[in-house]
């Protein structure tokens, strides 16, 4: 069993997810350290998504234990946890309401809301969310709803709400689905950017293409079928024959600048 380690971000034990007879996570064990910068890739249906909602204490494990910033999760209050965790996922992004507005949205996730629900917010996390707008590269979008957005434009809405609240864990699910060439590479060129500041949080990222990671990832986990094929240091991982097993058909991958190039052959 692996040893216990206090100061990781994350720390997954023999974690297995079952619903009904289906395995949705079997006996996961990764550790995400604090200067860690994570991408989960894998096939449709592999379980990425299940794997991120566990690390954002909105799931349990329903065997194996599974711990965030050192504490085990069922034995500790999630609402405490949870604003130390930025999540920019497409089940929190079907919630919001099409009539929201944009700098709204961002700010009450200092509030651990959906939307607007006092009149006054403070000035300064005003200005923090435009700042983060900007950031994202939808600056001048603050006063917009929510429904009148692009796609594109929606995600970096939804990345800038996760870090709102500086949170010390950072979780993008799919970030760059829906994005055209040019807004996909502009965004990774942010994230790159973001996961470059000394005090960025340890970040995951979860796609189903290599060449969506951003040149700062540090760490791959490859997932087939609810198992982990392969983890750990990107230029380790990220081989013809890992790739090949966890999506099922023989790729060739190669790197160019910090970039990842699949294709099969
Ligand atoms: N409540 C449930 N009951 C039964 N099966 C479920 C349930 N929730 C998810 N699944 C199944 O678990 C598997 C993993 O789902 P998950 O959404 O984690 O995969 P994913 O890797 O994120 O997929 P995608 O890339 O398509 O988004 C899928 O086959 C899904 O159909």
């Amino acid at each position: 069993m692996a040893e216990l380690n206090q100061d990781a971000v994350l720390q997954f034990v023999d974690v297995t997810v079952r619903r009904g007879s289906k395995v949705l996570l079997d006996s996961i064990n990764w550790t995400v350290e604090e200067d860690e910068r994570w991408a989960v890739l894998g096939p449709n249906g592999a379980g990425k998504t299940t794997l991120l909602q566990l690390a954002a204490a909105n799931l349990h494990p329903t065997s194996g234990d599974a711990y965030v910033f050192g504490q085990r999760l069922g034995s500790v209050d999630v609402f405490e946890l949870r604003p130390r965790i930025g999540l920019s996922s497409a089940a929190l992004a079907q919630r919001i309401p099409a009539g929201e507005q944009v700098i709204d949205l961002v700010v009450s996730a200092g509030y651990s809301v959906l939307g607007r629900w006092r009149e006054a917010y403070g000035r300064l996390d005003v200005r923090r969310a435009a700042r983060l707008l900007e950031r994202l590269g939808v600056a001048g979008m603050d006063e917009r709803t929510y429904g009148t957005l692009s796609e594109g434009e929606r995600k970096r809405v939804q990345i800038a709400r996760a870090l709102m609240t500086d949170p010390e864990l950072l979780l993008l699910d799919e970030p760059a689905a829906g994005m055209d060439l040019g807004g996909r590479e502009d965004l990774l060129r942010r994230l790159t950017r973001l996961a470059a500041d000394p005090g960025a949080p340890a970040s995951v990222l979860v796609t189903h293409h290599v060449e969506e990671l951003p040149p700062g990832i540090s760490h791959v986990l490859l997932l087939r079928e609810g198992a982990v094929v392969a983890a750990g240091l990107a230029r380790d991982v990220l081989t013809a024959e890992s790739l090949s097993a966890t999506f099922g058909l023989s790729l060739r991958i190669e790197r160019r600048d910090g970039r990842w190039y699949a294709r099969a052959v």
